[in-house]
């Protein structure tokens, strides 16, 4: 059983504004970051591991908030498939988000608040900012950079636009471009977000009001099943009753799938942002390697083919089904890039990547080294 870490804690602010993909420009961006296992004197056993959509940098140490297991306990630690008695792993919180790094609920240089004043930002935004980080920290080279989800959009799109900064890049149950159905997915829960009384334009930060819970307790709803699968869901609760013996013919929790989701929705509000939420999510919706790339993946990989990569997806995963794995593997051999694939047989869903996959520890172990 994997314990929560010792870690570091640290903040870093940019030297200098951050360039986004939109035209604009974000001044004064702080990045939040834990740290964990020494760094080496050369500095040639770094890890960087980036977070998924509503992840943060607490990757295997206890959430301040929650009180709950970092993300990856299970994954990064001494003699755990990232090593930490080897390995110095660097997670950042990433811009936009909510825990720490700079988001829309910091201020702005007017001293307000962001909120819908943010830019919007890419996931290369993203990277980008964490690149500065790095070259802040004196760090020219990675091991590997490793990610889940959104974290393996991270992961390529450090890849293609920063080739040469990683010798390995893991992408785990992700995709080079998100899809109609995926961005379908996001908008309704954004539309829960913008629905919500209590959203007020995004001006709902200090004054003692509260935020949007209701509509970002519905998004994560939606978004929650969507990190499932359908066999995971008939066998946790299938069809059973929730504290109850019969059903009640009204509207309350009957079923127990409908109070875990509600129990899941409530807790998320207690721990995210809902702006966040909504340029995060943006900031996957435009998410398309290949465009970048002028509509052909292979090209976003052209500088890249020095690099070892690794994607694992998983059988039950429809959010990134294993189709979108296997084109980003074309195109890596298309640009000759040294790339294994494996596809995993798991219960869970998208979400398998965060939970017991036996053979996914193996596989990062194996291929992190
Ligand atoms: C890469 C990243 O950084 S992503 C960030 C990852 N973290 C999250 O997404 C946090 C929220 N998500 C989850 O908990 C995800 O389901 C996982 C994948 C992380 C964890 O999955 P599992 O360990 O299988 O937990 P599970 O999905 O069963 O949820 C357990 C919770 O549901 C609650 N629950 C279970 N059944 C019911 C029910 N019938 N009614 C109400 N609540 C219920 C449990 O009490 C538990 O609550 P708690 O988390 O407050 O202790
Ligand atoms: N459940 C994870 C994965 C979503 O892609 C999260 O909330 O970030």
């Amino acid at each position: 059983m994997a314990t929560a870490l010792a870690s570091q804690l640290n903040t870093l602010d940019l030297a200098s504004p951050l360039p986004l993909d939109s035209g604009k420009v974000l001044p004064n961006v702080r990045l939040a970051y834990e740290t964990y296992g020494e760094m080496a004197a050369d500095r040639g056993n770094v890890i960087l591991i980036f977070h998924a959509l509503t992840g943060d940098q607490f990757v295997a140490a206890t959430h301040p908030i929650t009180g709950k297991p970092g993300w990856w306990e299970r994954m990064v630690g001494p003699g755990l498939p990232i090593d930490t008695s080897r390995y110095h792993v660097i997670c950042a919180n990433i811009i936009g988000g909510c825990m720490g790094s700079t988001g829309p609920a910091d201020l702005a240089e007017d001293g307000a608040p962001y909120a819908m004043r943010f830019p919007v930002i890419t996931i290369r935004d993203m990277v980008r900012a964490q690149v500065a980080m790095l070259d802040q920290l004196g760090i020219d080279r990675l091991h590997a950079v490793v990610g889940g989800s959104m974290g393996g959009m991270l992961a390529l799109s450090f890849a293609a636009n920063w080739p040469g900064r990683a010798d390995r890049v893991l992408a785990i149950a992700t995709t080079a471009r998100h899809s109609a159905q995926n961005i379908a997915f996001h908008e309704v829960g954004r539309q829960a977000i913008m629905a919500d009384p209590d959203w007020r334009g995004g001006d709902y930060y200090g004054g003692g009001g509260k935020g949007p819970e209701k509509g970002l307790s519905v998004a994560r709803m939606a978004a929650h099943i969507t990190y499932l699968s359908e066999a995971g869901l008939t066998e946790k609760f299938g069809r059973r009753l929730q504290d109850r013996d019969a059903k009640s013919f009204g509207f309350d929790a009957d079923f127990q799938v409908e109070s875990y989701l509600r129990h899941q929705g409530i807790a998320f509000t207690n721990r995210f942002d809902a702006n966040s939420y909504l340029y995060i999510t943006r900031a996957m919706d435009y998410f398309d390697l290949a465009e970048e790339a002028g509509g052909r993946l292979a090209d976003a990989f052209a500088g890249a083919s020095a690099t070892r990569f690794c994607v694992i997806s998983f059988d039950t995963d429809w959010l990134y089904p294993t189709a979108e794995s296997r084109n980003i593997v074309h195109a890596l051999n298309a640009v000759a890039a040294p790339v294994s694939f494996v596809e995993l047989s798991a219960p869970f869903g998208h979400d398998s990547f965060l939970l017991d996959v036996p053979a996914l520890d193996r596989v990062v172990k194996g291929f992190v080294g």
